[in-house]
């Protein structure tokens, strides 16, 4: 393993912020860290770094306890959120800050720089000032910076948190795109799933302090751990139910569940594609209550009648029905699972 997090604990003020916790990174992997605002992913990855002691436990790089080394003989790269570019200097001087403290060599430090980068897309910027950089672009120049020094192991702090969408769309390709040609091993924080999930090899959802899921992007999305993921994932269709055979007692009344679903108490997550809309005097008697566009369907907002948790449905984007208008719900029990 690269990077071993064996019960690292970090408390401020008797509060457990990093509560024993264990997790393993192998080389080259690309780990994203999920969850909550206060879950503790930046303390996760600042006590890596070595800027946060640990209150407990060890972290081990390479097989070797790191517990105690100071940040800067770790031989970890750091990009943090608010990327912190020295605003007098070029682009070039930025990137070279790494290497010119390792004693690299003018011209030699030159080369590196133009090649950097090439490989952030931004191939001849060297002399440019920084203030003349979009934030996007600022972002890549930060990107450089901290891969200059060679890192084995790349740490992310939000890395794209503060650009907008579609450049964070295009931006998180190439960064996958790169890790996977250099076999850079990465660990990154982020809040946003889709980011986590288009870059991430495996992702680990934090919940106070603790792992509360680790998997690959689909295992966590086919899969959820328990009914804190589905809802931290956007699913809003989670309820408590009993479960025997293939049938959920559920406050919607009689799900069907998938074959060898997990007995007894539960929860149960009914995915949106799940909840199917029929004719009025079918099913669950619902009234719609908003439709959310969401570019390849509608999201249906539905009000059981009789007090039951709201539901939501996905829609073909011409057969959604009317705000206010009464529809009838049946499941669908591919589309719905028992968490464990
Ligand atoms: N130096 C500190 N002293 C006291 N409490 C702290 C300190 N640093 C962090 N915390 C607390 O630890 C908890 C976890 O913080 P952390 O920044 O790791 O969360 P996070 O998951 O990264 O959140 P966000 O997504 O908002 O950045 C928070 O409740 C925070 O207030």
């Amino acid at each position: 393993m690269l990077l071993s997090l064996d019960a690292a604990t970090v408390r401020f003020g008797g509060r457990a912020v990093l509560d024993a916790v264990d997790l393993d990174v192998a080389e080259h992997e690309v780990v994203c860290v999920l969850g909550p605002s206060g879950s503790g992913k930046s303390t996760l990855l600042r006590a890596v770094a070595g800027l946060q002691p640990l209150s407990g436990g060890r972290i081990l790089l390479d097989g070797r306890d790191r517990t105690g080394v100071p940040a800067h003989k770790r031989g970890v790269g750091l990009m943090f959120q608010d990327h912190q570019l020295f605003p007098q200097r070029d682009v070039g001087a930025n990137v070279a800050f790494g290497p010119r403290v390792r004693g690299v060599g003018k011209g030699e430090r030159d080369a590196e720089v133009a090649q950097l980068l090439e490989l952030v897309g931004l191939p001849g910027a060297a002399r440019r000032a920084v203030a003349s950089l979009s934030g996007g672009e600022q972002q890549r120049v930060a990107l450089a910076r901290a891969l200059a020094p060679r890192p084995r192991l790349l740490m992310l702090d939000e890395p794209l948190g503060q650009l907008d969408r579609s450049l964070r769309e295009r931006l998180v390709v190439e960064l996958r795109e790169m890790f996977g040609r250099l076999g850079t091993t990465v660990l990154a924080v982020t809040h946003d799933q889709g980011e986590a999930f288009a870059l991430a090899d495996r992702v680990v959802v934090m919940r106070d302090g603790r792992i509360a899921q680790t998997g690959t992007p689909l295992e966590v999305w086919q899969r959820p751990a328990d009914a804190f993921v589905a809802r931290f994932l956007g699913f809003d269709n989670v309820a408590e139910a009993t479960v025997a055979g293939t049938a959920a007692d559920s406050p919607w009344g009689k799900l069907p569940v998938p074959e060898g679903s997990p007995q007894g108490a539960r929860s149960v997550l009914v995915r949106p594609a799940g909840v199917r809309l029929v004719a009025a005097d079918a099913g669950l008697p619902c009234t719609v209550t908003a439709r959310t566009f969401k570019g390849t369907h509608v999201a249906v907002h539905l009000r059981p009648g009789d007090g039951q948790p709201r539901l939501e449905a996905a829609c073909g984007l011409r057969e959604a029905p009317e705000v206010g208008d009464a529809v009838g719900v049946e499941f669908d029990a591919a589309e719905i699972v028992v968490l464990d």
